[in-house]
């Protein structure tokens, strides 16, 4: 369902359909939508972003994160940002590749450790981003201050290191949520 959907995503942002073809594709849309109401449920229940074998824990408005390698101490995959993650002029949106980053270094911060949230994340572009490229994402945990946790990112392309960045994780106190 949800790689369909990132089908969907891709195909519309690069369309120029016919008005006809525009009003049939919402109103199927529409119908969608309404199949899947009955099935609302609370956040726990969800599918979307509880599945951490899926590309972005199967969440259409990541980036399709595929894991190669996860531990304590890095994590390495790769992504292809598609058509729907354009800014224009052939490079990536730059709002879309601090999600990557968040997405990988998210999961590191998050594994062998208490949780912790994303207290800032420091994004370098470096390079144009370009979509439909297979680009390297990596990320390494750097070090560790009391609640605070340093880690590094950064996204490849062949040789090229189109972006990088520097996240600050804090672990949660109880009751934060
Ligand atoms: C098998 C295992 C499976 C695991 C599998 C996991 C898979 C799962 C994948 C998840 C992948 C997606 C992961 C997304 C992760 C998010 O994106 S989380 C969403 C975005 N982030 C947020 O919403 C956080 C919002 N902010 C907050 O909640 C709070 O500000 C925080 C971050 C908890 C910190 O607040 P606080 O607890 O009051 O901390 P505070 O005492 O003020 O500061 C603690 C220290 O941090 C410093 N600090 C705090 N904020 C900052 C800042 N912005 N700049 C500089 N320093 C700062 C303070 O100066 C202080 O430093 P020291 O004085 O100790 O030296």
């Amino acid at each position: 369902m949800i790689e369909a959907l990132r089908l969907l995503q891709a195909r519309m942002t690069g369309a120029g359909p016919p008005p006809e073809t525009v009003t049939e594709t919402a109103e199927t849309l529409e119908k969608l939508a309404a199949a899947l109401e009955p099935f609302t449920v609370p956040e726990a229940a969800q599918i979307v972003g509880h599945r951490t074998d899926l590309p972005g824990r199967g969440q259409a408005m990541a980036p399709p994160v595929h894991i190669e390698e996860w531990d304590e101490e890095h994590v390495l995959g790769h992504v292809t940002f598609s058509r729907f993650y354009l800014g224009g002029n052939g490079a990536v949106h730059g709002g879309a590749i601090p999600l990557a980053f968040d997405e990988v270094m998210g999961r590191l911060a998050n594994t062998g450790r208490p949780r912790a949230r994303t207290a800032y994340l420091h994004v370098n572009y470096r390079k144009i981003t370009p979509v439909g490229s297979r680009l390297r994402v990596e990320a390494r945990f750097e070090r560790e201050e009391g609640r605070k946790r340093i880690l590094a990112g950064a996204l490849v392309d062949g040789e090229t290191v189109v972006a990088d960045a520097e996240g600050l994780f804090v672990t949660l106190k109880p009751g934060q949520p």
